[in-house]
């Protein structure tokens, strides 16, 4: 039916080391890897009727441009994005996701304000719908979960 035709598409996007992920520092983030992260947002999104696409890179324009891509994928997206280090350095991560319009939900697995003090400021936060972190790989889960509750139109038709 009509409904069926929404499309409604989950951009994961993972930046710098996260390939790397459960293969060191477990007490700072899990031993699940990325793969199985992703594993965990398909079974996420498969229950909540969603599409997922996922895409991690260690490059900031590579990432720049998979952000541009998203543009005309589907009727609806959303991004759920863990930028890892460009967190802190990257205006043209921001400007790029300004420049698309799509709803940004921001991942971090550690809380970022209890590390580092460069950790503590993100060139994206003021332009994401909201930020999960401190949760661990389910911060990946939690923000998908949170974005089909609070960005997609209410599916309880009266
Ligand atoms: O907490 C995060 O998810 C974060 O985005 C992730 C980061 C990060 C830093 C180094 C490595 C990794 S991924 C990793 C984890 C364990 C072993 C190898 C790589 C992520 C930090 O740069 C950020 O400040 C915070």
């Amino acid at each position: 039916d009509a409904d069926r035709a929404f499309v409604v598409c989950t951009q994961l996007i993972n930046g710098p080391n996260l390939n790397l992920l459960g293969t060191r520092e477990p007490e700072k983030y899990g031993s699940q890897t990325l793969s199985d992260v992703i594993t965990q947002c398909q079974s996420t999104c498969t229950e909540l009727g969603l599409h997922l696409e996922t895409f991690q890179s260690n490059h900031e324009g590579h990432i720049i441009d998979r952000i541009h891509a998203v543009l005309g994928r589907a009727q609806s997206t959303f991004l759920v994005m863990n930028p890892g280090a460009f967190t802190h350095t990257s205006v043209a991560i921001r400007d790029a996701i300004s420049g698309v319009q799509v709803p940004v939900i921001e991942v971090h697995i550690t809380n970022v304000h209890k590390r580092e003090a460069f950790r503590h400021h993100s060139y994206i936060s003021d332009i994401a719908v909201g930020v999960v972190a401190g949760f661990g790989t389910y911060g990946y889960e939690a923000a998908i979960r949170l974005a089909a509750q609070h960005l997609l139109p209410s599916s309880n038709k009266v």
